[in-house]
């Protein structure tokens, strides 16, 4: 595959292709899932709790994030890395800006952060200094005490009405993908029209430019109860290779994700 950047995920966007995207936390797995056509790695703060065994991803650091993104980056055969900025690195401007960059010293082509409106400070700022990012809104994970749980966002028309503003907003102040987790389809359907620049989903329906899982989910390698949107690969392949390949696939060919994996 040659090399993925921003480009290639928007040139998706307008042509109508879906592009897919998984986690990766090490050199062996990111070999793996670029070898397997998957356009973008995301070094996910999930490591957390998949990695470490937490139950909940605010216990990662910056350093941890450092430490696998350069992992991916030596097995990264040409995909897009996205490296995920943890809880309370990026607070403030100044700490977004010092930590984004360490991650893009890491390795990574473009850095994660979770929130709605009041991002617009950070993304901007990291923009103009030529640090792409991608505003992770709906589900995020590192608000959960906020949260009450792991629940699907943006159920009720008022709180729909203020993502699809947000989103917009984001890309104004300079975002470059936005990531939409845990949202109903048709409000992931009406973002991922609302914006020109791509739209990643995971639990989000079947309308978004690009689809993520944690690699680990889709291989049923997670001991846990996962979630409704996640899909087991390995189950009908049998073998890793085949189960990444079957996701790239059913990514583009818009099989995946189904009605079952879908919110309302
Ligand atoms: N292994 C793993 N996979 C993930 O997708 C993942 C992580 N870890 N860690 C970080 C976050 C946490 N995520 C989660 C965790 C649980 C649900 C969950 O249980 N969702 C309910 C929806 C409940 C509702 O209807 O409001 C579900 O039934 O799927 C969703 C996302 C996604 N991320
Ligand atoms: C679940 C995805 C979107 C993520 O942020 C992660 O893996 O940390
Ligand atoms: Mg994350």
């Amino acid at each position: 595959m040659n090399n993925v950047t921003l480009h290639t995920l928007s040139a998706c966007k307008q042509a109508g292709e879906k592009f897919a995207v998984l986690t990766a936390y090490d050199a062996c797995f990111a070999h793996a899932v670029s070898e397997a056509g998957i356009e973008v790695i995301l070094v996910g703060d999930s490591l957390g709790m998949v990695l470490q065994g937490q139950d909940s991803t605010l216990p990662v650091t910056v350093d941890d994030m450092v430490y696998h993104t350069q992992s991916v980056a030596r097995g990264n055969q040409g995909a897009l890395i996205m490296s995920d900025m943890p809880f309370m690195s990026y607070a403030t401007t100044e700490l977004a800006m010092a930590n984004a960059a360490r991650l893009m010293q890491a390795g990574a082509h473009m850095v994660k952060l979770e929130g709605d409106r009041w991002l617009a400070d950070a993304i901007a700022l990291l923009s103009e200094r030529g640090i792409p990012t991608c505003a992770h809104m709906g589900l995020t994970p590192q608000t959960v005490n906020k949260m009450g749980g792991y629940k699907v966002q943006g159920r009720d028309s008022e709180s729909a009405k203020q993502m699809i503003e947000d989103a917009v907003l984001l890309e104004k102040a300079g975002a470059s993908c936005l990531l939409l987790e845990c949202v109903p389809a048709l409000l992931a359907e009406e973002i991922t029209r609302a914006v020109e620049i791509p739209v990643i989903g995971i639990g989000a329906g079947a309308a978004t430019d690009g689809q993520v899982l944690v690699v680990h989910d889709m291989l049923g390698l997670t001991p846990k109860r996962t979630p409704k949107f996640v899909k087991n690969f390995m189950a009908d392949t049998g073998d890793v290779q085949s189960a990444l390949r079957a996701y790239a696939i059913a990514v583009k060919d818009g099989s995946f994700p189904a009605e079952e994996h879908t919110f309302k």
